[in-house]
């Protein structure tokens, strides 16, 4: 494509209109892979708490070691450049989000609620798979959990962005193996900026870790 041809903003937009309806169609999946991507996931999550805690001899771990190979071969026979993009259900859940998308066996997933007037609130339970101290949840995965929950809360608000700031104080530490909630709160928009504040509760209501991030809108 020469200089000359993307010169025109008019031809440059039409270029990109283009490529976004490749790229989106490219990412988009039937509806009956995404239920049948949705209940692998699950499985891969049940297989990844398996491999964490099993106890099973070396060489029972080596055939099970095969067998996974063998999967993960049959599945890559068709590849798409990225992963899956989209809305799952109309939530702003993204199909394959490290923290809640549904199709992401890495996700926990936690499933996080947009409330009215920028907020967001989660309920979620983590396994062991989230070990960091002894018998807690990792400090880099709570605040994963709240980067998240803290975006959808901009966004909720009318005001979405990149995360360009984001303070943690873990004020005690955060059990796995039981329900935890979260919530967040727009506090302040100026401009292009958003300030949320948020917080995960352990079963007793007591705050584990708070949050405060800055969302920025990208001037492009
Ligand atoms: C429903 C969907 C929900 C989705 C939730 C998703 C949650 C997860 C979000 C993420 O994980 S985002 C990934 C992690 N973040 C990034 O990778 C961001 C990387 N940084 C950037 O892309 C840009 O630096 C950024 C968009 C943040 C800002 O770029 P701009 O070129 O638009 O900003 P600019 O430099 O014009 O600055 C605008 C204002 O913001 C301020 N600013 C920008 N970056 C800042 C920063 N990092 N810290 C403090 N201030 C910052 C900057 O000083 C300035 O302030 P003033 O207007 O008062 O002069």
């Amino acid at each position: 494509m020469s200089e000359a041809g993307t010169a025109d903003p008019t031809r440059r937009n039409r270029i990109h209109e283009v490529w976004d309806r490749r790229i989106l169609a490219e990412r988009t999946l039937a509806d009956d892979q995404v239920a049948a991507l949705a209940d692998l996931a699950g499985r891969v999550r049940a297989l990844t708490d398996a491999v964490v805690h099993t106890r099973v001899p070396a060489d029972e771990i080596a055939a099970v070691s095969a067998e996974v190979a063998a999967l993960t071969d049959r599945l890559s026979a068709v590849r798409g450049e990225a992963p899956p993009i989209g809305s799952h259900d109309g939530t702003g859940r993204a199909l394959a989000s490290p923290v809640s998308g549904p199709l992401n066996p890495i996700a926990p997933p936690v499933d996080i609620e947009p409330l009215p007037g920028g907020g967001a609130r989660a309920a979620f339970t983590l396994g062991g798979v989230y070990e960091g101290p002894p018998t807690f949840v990792h400090g880099g995965v709570s605040a994963m959990i709240l980067d998240q929950l803290l975006g959808v809360a901009a966004a909720a608000n009318g005001t979405p962005g990149m995360t360009a700031t984001l303070d943690l104080r873990y004020r005690r530490p955060t059990p796995y193996g039981v329900r935890l909630t979260a919530e967040a709160r727009v506090a302040r928009v100026e401009g292009r900026k958003t300030w949320v504040d948020a917080s995960i509760a352990a079963p007793d209501g007591r705050t584990t870790v708070e949050a405060t991030a800055m969302f920025v809108m990208p001037a492009r």
